[in-house]
């Protein structure tokens, strides 16, 4: 039995995925008739789509249950914690050290997944078999799923894009041309590469799909909500009002908060995440934006 917890647009797409492939599975949500309880009794496998915000609550009430240490753990979340900067999945393991967590991550707009697609994803854990077994369950012939060894670098590919690609929505609503959206994907990679290393992922992780192939789809494609915001902001409507119409999360706003805290931490470069943070407190313009990245220090492209 396979639990899915969350039933949002991704949750609702790994669950019909899972069913598909012949899996019996059983959604649970704040809002179903099931409690929590019931619906992770013979689970073997517990997949994780809630938003960041909804992580610790899920998590405390699962942390009552009695849980086999058998079961894993699959976190598709794409977020960081406010308070401590942890990832979904570091928290998964945390409250659950001794289950085996997967992430899964890769270039993934749920609206091209429910339409029939294709796609690819990665699925990565410390523990291969349990990888290998969740590869199994969602690969299909419309979604090839690969493992990988590295979970910090698949997972953080997955949340530091999102800060890309609010910029990028920035770049097409200004309508500043391919060669600056071209700029801002490859100088915001390095971004991503800078802080993930730094925090113990491995840099090729990055060029792999939950890096480089979720940048360039959220960076370019209207059904991201993180693009959408930078594209709407771009276009002169407040934060707010956005948000009033965006439908689910745009995870990218809480993540731009906590990277621009952590980088002046650690004194790390991040002037991409710097200016989306500014734009996103209203400091900035979108213009004003766009004049801070351009007219900044000249410099080495790589600096060792
Ligand atoms: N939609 C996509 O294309 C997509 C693809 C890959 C990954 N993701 C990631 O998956 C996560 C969910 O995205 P989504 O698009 O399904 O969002 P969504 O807003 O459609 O769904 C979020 C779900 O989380 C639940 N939730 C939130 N707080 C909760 C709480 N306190 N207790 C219980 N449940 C709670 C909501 O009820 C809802 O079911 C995000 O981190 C997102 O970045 C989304
Ligand atoms: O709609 P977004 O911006 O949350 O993007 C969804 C997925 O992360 C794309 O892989």
């Amino acid at each position: 039995m396979i639990t899915v917890i969350g039933a949002g647009a991704w949750g609702s797409n790994l669950a019909t995925i899972a069913l598909a492939n012949g899996y019996d599975v059983n959604m649970w949500s704040r809002r179903s008739n099931l409690s929590l309880t019931r619906a992770v009794r013979d689970a073997e496998v517990i997949v994780s789509a809630i938003s960041m915000q909804g992580i610790r609550d899920v998590i405390e009430q699962l942390q009552g249950l009695t849980l086999s240490p058998q079961t894993i753990f699959v976190s598709a979340t794409k977020g960081l914690d406010p308070q401590t900067a942890r990832t979904p999945c570091q928290i998964w393991q945390d409250t659950f050290p001794r289950n085996p967590i997967v992430v899964l991550s890769g270039p993934n707009l749920s609206k091209e997944i429910e339409k029939g697609l294709p796609a690819a994803t990665v699925v990565a854990s410390n523990t291969a078999i349990a990888a290998s077994k969740v590869q199994l369950i969602f690969s299909s012939n419309r979604f090839r799923v690969y493992t990988n060894l590295d979970p910090l670098g698949v997972e953080l590919g997955g949340t530091l894009k999102n800060v890309v690609a609010i910029a990028a929505g920035v770049c097409d609503g200004l309508q500043l041309g391919t060669n600056a959206k071209a700029a801002l994907v490859a100088r915001g990679l390095t971004e991503m590469v800078r802080i993930g290393v730094h925090w113990g992922a491995q840099q090729e992780t990055f060029y792999g799909l939950s890096g480089l192939g979720d940048l360039i789809a959220t960076c370019n494609s209207p059904f991201s909500r993180n693009y959408q915001v930078g594209y709407q902001l771009a276009g002169g409507r407040n934060l707010q009002e956005i948000l009033a119409n965006l439908q689910g999360a745009a995870e990218g706003i809480n993540t731009t908060t906590v990277l621009k805290q952590c980088s002046q931490r650690g004194d790390i470069s991040m002037p991409i995440t710097e200016q989306v943070y500014c734009l996103l407190q209203a400091q900035v313009t979108p213009k004003e934006a766009l004049e801070g990245l351009m007219l900044r220090d000249i410099k080495p492209e790589y600096q060792q």
